[in-house]
């Protein structure tokens, strides 16, 4: 099967310092990394689960994706066909949507809900006879009632919000979904109930989906691949269920070891890697991975690893792979992960 979307080697370079320190400095910042030669596809109604601490480039791989931020480098394919103008990705952005980390906020606080839902149309041009029909069919197919239409964003509570979310982003019928941290800020039931109608939906409409997120024990029961970024690489990819039977990458055993126990009275949910994540502007040498790495050895401080294939479908970027996929484990150090 011809993939949906097709990244290879895609960069994205921001200035460090922020916006202030830009205006006051004269001298020009150099500009870093925090995408950095992202190789990944996803077949037509798959579902990939694009994991990672907060700060490691989730949202700013997907922005890139759909032409929100603009690429230093690399090749982005949709459909089979290359995109490269802003007329390129304005057309993939019919076929695709985004839904935003915070909904609430995404959404402009004066229109209606009914407005807001017919707004991806509009923008895209689609004569729609009657807006408040079709918002009212959006609201069912999320399963929200049709009084909704009247409603203003913030008179919706967090499950609402995040249902109207799902409804604008598929109001295009898109072929892929982008959904940054679809559960986040939400009780564990409600977390339930978006990601099921993401499901539901999914297999009545035929869309892929990539579910941005750091919370594993969401995306472990409702993705098919994952793919694990640390620090705006790509350090692991594979079937889902393999990757959490067999992790490869020592960062990606370690996120599973720390799964939390859902509790609806912790809100946060980062995975509780040891130490900081270091900042892209700051990349550590060799592997980056080894000033966390319970296992790293001389080698991991002096040469950065290949993003090599390990198994058919498994991607692992470490000098020693924690498993072979059932071979025998090559070049096994010493040490015991935490
Ligand atoms: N416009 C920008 N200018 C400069 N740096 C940026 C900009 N946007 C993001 N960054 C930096 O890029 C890195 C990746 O950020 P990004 O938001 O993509 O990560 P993330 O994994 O999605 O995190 P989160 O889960 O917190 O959203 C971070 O170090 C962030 O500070």
């Amino acid at each position: 099967m011809s993939p949906l979307l097709a990244i290879e080697d895609l960069s994205v370079s921001f200035t460090g310092g922020g916006v202030l320190n830009r205006l006051i400095n004269p001298f020009p910042l150099p500009a870093f990394n925090v995408i950095d030669s992202v190789t990944l596809s996803m077949l037509p109604r798959e579902t990939l689960g694009l994991v990672g601490e907060s700060g490691s480039g989730k949202t700013t791989l997907a922005r890139t994706i759909l032409g929100l931020v603009r690429a230093a480098a690399g090749r982005i394919a949709f459909e089979g066909r290359d995109i490269r103008t802003q007329a390129d990705f304005r057309a993939m952005r019919r076929r695709s949507a985004m839904m935003f980390q915070d909904p609430v906020a995404s959404l402009s606080p004066r229109l209606r809900i009914g407005m807001l839902l017919t707004e991806p149309q509009v923008i895209q041009g689609v004569l729609i006879p009657d807006r408040r029909a079709a918002a009212r069919a959006l609201l069912a197919l999320v399963g929200l009632p049709a009084s909704f239409v009247d409603r203003f964003p913030h008179e919706l509570s967090g499950g609402q919000a995040r249902r109207v979310g799902v409804a604008r982003a598929l109001a295009m019928k898109p072929h892929l979904l982008l959904a940054d941290e679809p559960t986040a800020g939400l009780d564990v039931s409600v977390q339930g109930d978006v990601l099921n109608l993401i499901g539901e939906l999914k297999r009545e409409l035929g869309f892929a989906a990539m579910i941005v997120t750091h919370n594993l024990a969401m995306i472990r029961h409702v993705s098919d691949r994952l793919a694990i970024m640390y620090l705006g690489r790509l350090v692991e990819t594979g079937p889902t269920q393999d990757v959490f039977s067999s992790p490869m990458h020592p960062y990606t055993a370690t996120l599973i070891q720390s799964e939390p126990i859902p509790d609806p009275r912790r809100r946060s949910q980062n995975p509780a890697v040891s130490g900081e994540i270091p900042s892209v502007f700051r990349r550590p040498s060799g592997c980056e991975f080894h000033t966390r790495c319970p296992i790293a050895q001389e080698r991991c401080r002096a040469e950065p690893p290949a993003y090599r294939q390990i198994s058919a479908g498994r991607m692992v970027r470490c000098h020693f792979p924690l498993e072979t996929g059932g071979q025998e484990p090559r070049n096994q150090p010493k040490g015991k992960l935490p």
